[in-house]
């Protein structure tokens, strides 16, 4: 409820009295062994209701917690009033309170379920339609180069969330790629990412997307800058420019200065936020690459988890039940981060995806009352694709002194079952193995067994897992766009109720402002030593160590 700190609500302190009391008590192999129906108990299939058929599997078994530490959990989101700022939310009620701005990347997939009233929201229809227009022009070669030859690749410009959700979609579903349309991303203002991409690029056959929802962003305004540069060195006629270069973004007296026409611009509004755009304009280059189609079918399957989580009574609703369960280890367990581990190679860049997504929503420490919290909030959010995790970080999920919960993801059917799906079982033998072994662990005795009378004691010690680690596992019947938009839309729900029990603003990000400007300042004094003035000796030792060295 607003003006409450989270540590103030009845639940918080319930729940911490029980974790006083029962934490130690908790033992997964114990909790499983007293009650067999544990799994279907604590386990939820979901199923879309209309539109492309969606259906997933949450296995939240393997968490440390029993009915009622659950039902407590549940009345701290009734506390906090999730429900009434979800519906604000759904509504346009102008929730980004700093910014004073509506939320609405479900406006962006909403079709015809929910009616929102903001600026903007009945423009999405028309974007929409351009970029169907736009991106089957080029996918069936009528959009032509300034040399009459097709686009055969595309570069998105673009950083945070003009550039993550794009990269992690086009990734996540390569199978529905047209494979002679080449995308690149380029969001570093490292000259390094730039010019590796325009060596793979043709200038007669290169499309430009500059991907900026302020077209301010000095890394990506500097980077398209330079690719128009490039463009131009071998197109010559700056009229040229308007077949190669198109603009997603907020802001059109900007994109017009810059020289790219009106009607080579993509616009979405305010009220979709950076981390939360992949659904709008932003998706031009997801578009592209999987066709129109398919970009429809993933804003769908978003669309039927929005109704999900609008609909579904807290006790059932899968971001819900999420959320509580990162609560409850990040707030009382002291788990300080979050790690994302999809056994699926195409999902590879999901938790790079979700490092801004949930970070840059929830990594904040003053309300929204500007009180500064007395706890945590937002976790590290972490992760890599299975089984690659198993050979790099597993030995500290397994035997570390620190509790990292874990999300485990699976399709139960590759898009490649090369060597007969050998591969696929070999990987899903691991998705399964990786949880089972987090939680029940290998005793002492197992381990003696095992290496014998004559084995030291700090061996035997050494082979020990203590287990009781828990996890979620998400399974479903294969990667489709519309189960990948609703894995997507379940996590920014998810987030949305931790942000609004922290009562915290998930959706500006104040934090990224100073970097920005100190680094404005040292850009200017980058010259020459006597230049550099007002920093601490660290900062101005390091300059002029720079300013030592360099060649350029
Ligand atoms: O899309 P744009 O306006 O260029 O912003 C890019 C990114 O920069 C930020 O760090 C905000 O400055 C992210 O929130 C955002 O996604």
């Amino acid at each position: 409820m607003p003006g409450k700190l989270a540590s103030e609500y009845a639940s918080w302190k319930k729940l911490q009295e029980i974790y006083d009391s029962e934490h130690s008590k908790l033992v997964l192999k114990d909790l499983f062994a007293q009650d067999t129906e544990r799994f279907s108990k604590f386990s939820r299939e979901y199923s879309s209701k209309d539109g492309p058929d969606v259906t997933f599997l949450l296995d939240y078994s393997k968490n440390l917690i029993t009915q009622p530490i659950l039902d407590t959990l549940f009345s701290l989101v009734r506390e906090a009033e999730v429900e009434k700022e979800r519906d604000a939310m759904f509504s346009g009620a102008h929730i980004n309170t700093s910014e004073d701005r509506a939320v609405l990347h479900v406006a962006l997939r909403n079709f015809g379920d929910f009616s929102i009233k903001e600026n903007g929201v009945d423009e999405v229809g028309s974007v929409l339609a351009h970029m169907k227009e736009f991106t089957e022009a080029v996918r069936n070669g009528a959009w032509k180069g300034y040399t009459g030859k097709t686009i055969n690749t595309v570069v998105n410009i673009g950083i945070g969330g003009s550039d993550l959700g794009p990269v992690m979609v086009t990734e996540a579903l390569k199978p529905y790629a047209k494979r002679d349309l080449k995308a690149h991303f380029v969001s570093n203002i490292d000259g390094t990412h730039l010019a590796e991409t325009l060596r793979e690029c043709d200038p007669e056959r290169t499309l430009f997307i500059i991907a900026s929802k302020t077209f301010t962003t000095q890394e990506t305004i500097t980077n398209a800058e330079s690719a128009r540069e490039w463009f131009l060195a071998a197109a010559k006629d700056k009229a040229h420019v308007a077949k190669h270069f198109v603009a997603l973004s907020t802001n059109t007296k900007a994109v017009t200065a810059f020289g790219i026409s009106e009607s080579n611009m993509f616009q979405f509004w305010d009220w979709v936020g950076g981390r939360y755009s992949l659904w709008s304009a932003i998706g031009l280059s997801i578009a592209l690459v999987i066709g129109y189609n398919h970009f429809e079918e993933l804003l769908k399957g978003a669309h039927g988890m929005d109704k999900h989580f609008k609909e579904t009574p807290i006790e059932q609703n899968l971001p819900v039940i999420l959320a509580v369960l990162g609560i409850w280890y990040n707030d009382f367990y002291g788990a300080q981060t979050h790690c994302l581990l999809p056994y699926d190679q195409y999902l590879h860049k999901f938790a790079d995806y979700f490092q801004q997504g949930d970070m840059e929503s929830n990594g904040k420490s003053i309300t929204k009352n500007g009180q500064r919290v007395n706890y945590q909030t937002g976790p590290i959010i972490w992760g890599a694709a299975g089984t690659n995790g198993q050979h790099s970080f597993y030995q500290l999920l397994h035997q570390g002194t620190k509790l990292v919960p874990t999300d485990f993801l699976a399709p139960a059917t590759t898009h490649n079952p090369i060597g007969g799906s050998k591969h696929h079982r070999i990987l899903l033998s691991n998705f399964f193995a990786q949880p089972e072994a987090l939680a029940f662990g290998k005793t002492e005795e197992q381990v003696r067994q095992e290496v014998g009378e004559g084995a030291s004691e700090a061996l035997v010690k050494s082979k020990v897992f203590e287990g009781n680690r828990p996890s979620n596992s998400i399974m479903f019947p294969l990667l489709t766009p519309a189960t990948l938009g609703a894995l997507i839309a379940l996590y920014e729900h998810k987030i949305f109720v931790q942000g609004v029990v922290w009562g915290i603003n998930s959706f500006d990000q104040m934090g990224v402002e100073l970097g920005k400007v100190l680094a404005k300042n040292i850009l200017a004094q980058l010259d020459k030593p006597d230049d550099v003035k007002g920093h601490d000796s660290s900062t101005t030792g390091l300059i002029h160590y720079y300013q030592k060295y360099r060649k350029e």
